[in-house]
């Protein structure tokens, strides 16, 4: 029997075959974006909210040097790269009165709630708990996307941006993955998005058995599962774009 592999661009004339769970999946860099789900101080760094909030942060420096692997493949590739940033205006006006189920649910809102003297800090436009960490600075390109919840497809820019540059394909890194990562990518399925998971390119907040249950769900409902090892070797064959030939 034929290998398998999932076309989300037919009739394209550069493409990559990404080795992924549970078939191949075809790569045509015009019409696919790498997704950077909120790698923010936040998430990933010492004394951001994540951290404050108890949850363990040191194996996001992992997935930092991972990204950047990807970022730089993908860039070579002439790849649209997508940055991610969460949180609300200084006001938190964005974030939700009582009547928002956001309001009680986000750890970052309770935690600042349970010790006032961090009101203000987390998540915050313009301060540096929302930045994205200095190792994934966005280059010439590349696009940034602000998103006030966990799923980049509320109350954002996100759809419009990839529809206007005909993006068929989102491929995902970022934090977390059982989270904003696992949120993006479902309803990017339902807006006819083919969504992939570079499964060591993530991280999770909680235990081990949830990063295995959104890798289960992407695998079996909403998208297809790989890794950056394969990511590179399928993507860096491609020729450079009409653009950065001769450079
Ligand atoms: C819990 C949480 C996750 N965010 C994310 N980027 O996955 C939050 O924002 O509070």
């Amino acid at each position: 029997m034929s290998e398998i592999i999932v076309d989300p661009s037919p009739g394209s004339n550069a493409s990559a075959v990404l080795p992924a769970r549970p078939e191949a999946i075809r790569l045509d860099p015009a019409t696919t974006a790498v997704i950077v789900v909120d790698m923010q101080n936040a998430y990933a760094s010492k004394g951001g909210y994540v951290d404050e909030a108890g949850f363990d942060v040191a194996p996001a420096a992992a997935a930092i040097g991972r990204i950047a692997e990807v970022l730089d493949t993908a860039r070579a590739a002439g790849m649209t790269v997508v940055f991610l940033q969460n949180g609300w205006d200084a006001d938190y006006a964005e974030a939700g009165t009582p009547l928002s189920p956001n309001f009680h649910k986000s750890n970052a809102l309770k935690t600042m709630r349970k010790r006032p003297e961090l009101s203000g800090k987390f998540l915050a436009r313009g301060g540096w708990d929302y930045e994205l960490v200095d190792a994934l600075t966005p280059k010439e390109g590349d696009l940034r996307v602000h998103k006030p919840r966990y799923s980049a497809f509320f109350n954002s820019q996100l759809d419009s941006v990839l529809r206007a540059r005909g993006i068929r394909t989102l491929v995902f890194t970022g934090i977390a993955t059982n989270v904003c990562v696992e949120s993006t990518l479902r309803d990017g399925f339902h807006l006819e998005y083919f969504g992939v998971l570079l499964e060591d390119a993530t991280h999770h907040l909680g235990p081990d058995f949830i990063r295995e249950a959104t890798v289960y769900n992407v695998e079996k409902f909403f998208g297809w599962v790989s890794t950056v090892a394969d990511f590179r070797t399928a993507v860096s064959q491609l020729p450079p774009p009409e653009n950065q030939k001769d450079q």
